[in-house]
């Protein structure tokens, strides 16, 4: 059973040009966005980023993690390529919902990282599923793409799901004083691909 329903579809017009912004929801309500640009069925592959949902990051300007920015120069790029899609997973906090990602802010305020704050929980360090963003590549008719992300092990878990990743294009962007530490433990800990500092 397709674990996504197609429910919605409407222009949006942005700071980053005119998209079509696309509604899906699962059976138990959970809902999730495609913003998209451009002919994305043509066959040729698809720049697109596969962004989690960081409420904090990405509508309260946090500066504890670089979510707001990528999103940012996502949509930048997708609009200079005058063609792509965000796909937007509303998987908040790597899958542990916005109140645990506060529980484990506030641990990582005492000096925990973001690894050993969510194992402090008894949480998993990330519980996205990514196979979501499979279903609704299918439903909008695209068959490859050229993938805007730091992160390897989703990189290969979206190829696990069946996804025809075709590249990587790194997106650093948002590092700052606040969000520092957080960065280098994604990149110690989680394998990400970013810059030493
Ligand atoms: N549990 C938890 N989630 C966080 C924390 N900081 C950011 N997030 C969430 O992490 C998700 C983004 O994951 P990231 O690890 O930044 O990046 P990624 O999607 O794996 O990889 P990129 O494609 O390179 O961005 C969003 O859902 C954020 O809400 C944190 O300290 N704890
Ligand atoms: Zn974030």
């Amino acid at each position: 059973m397709n674990p996504l329903t197609h429910t919605a579809r409407c222009r949006l017009p942005t700071e980053y040009g005119l998209f079509t912004l696309h509604g899906f929801q699962q059976p138990d309500g959970r809902e999730h966005l495609a913003i998209v640009m451009g002919d994305v069925t043509d066959g040729a592959p698809v720049l697109s980023r596969i962004h989690s949902e960081c409420l904090t990051g990405d509508a309260l300007f946090s500066r504890k993690c670089d979510c707001g920015p990528q999103l940012q120069a996502a949509m930048q790029a997708v609009q200079t390529e005058g063609r792509g899609v965000i796909v937007y997973l509303r998987q908040e906090g790597r899958g542990i919902g916005l109140i645990n990602k506060i529980r484990a802010y506030a641990l990582q305020d005492t000096g925990l990282d973001t690894v050993e704050a969510n194992m402090a929980l008894g949480l998993p360090v990330d519980a996205r599923d990514f196979t979501l963003a499979k279903h609704i590549y299918d439903h909008l008719g695209i068959g490859s793409v050229k993938l805007l992300t730091n992160n390897p092990d989703k990189l290969q878990t979206l190829r696990d799901c069946g996804i025809n990743v075709v590249g990587r294009i790194p997106l650093h962007v948002g590092a700052n004083p606040h969000n520092q530490a957080y960065l280098n433990t994604k990149a110690e800990k989680l394998r990400h691909m970013l810059p030493k500092t």
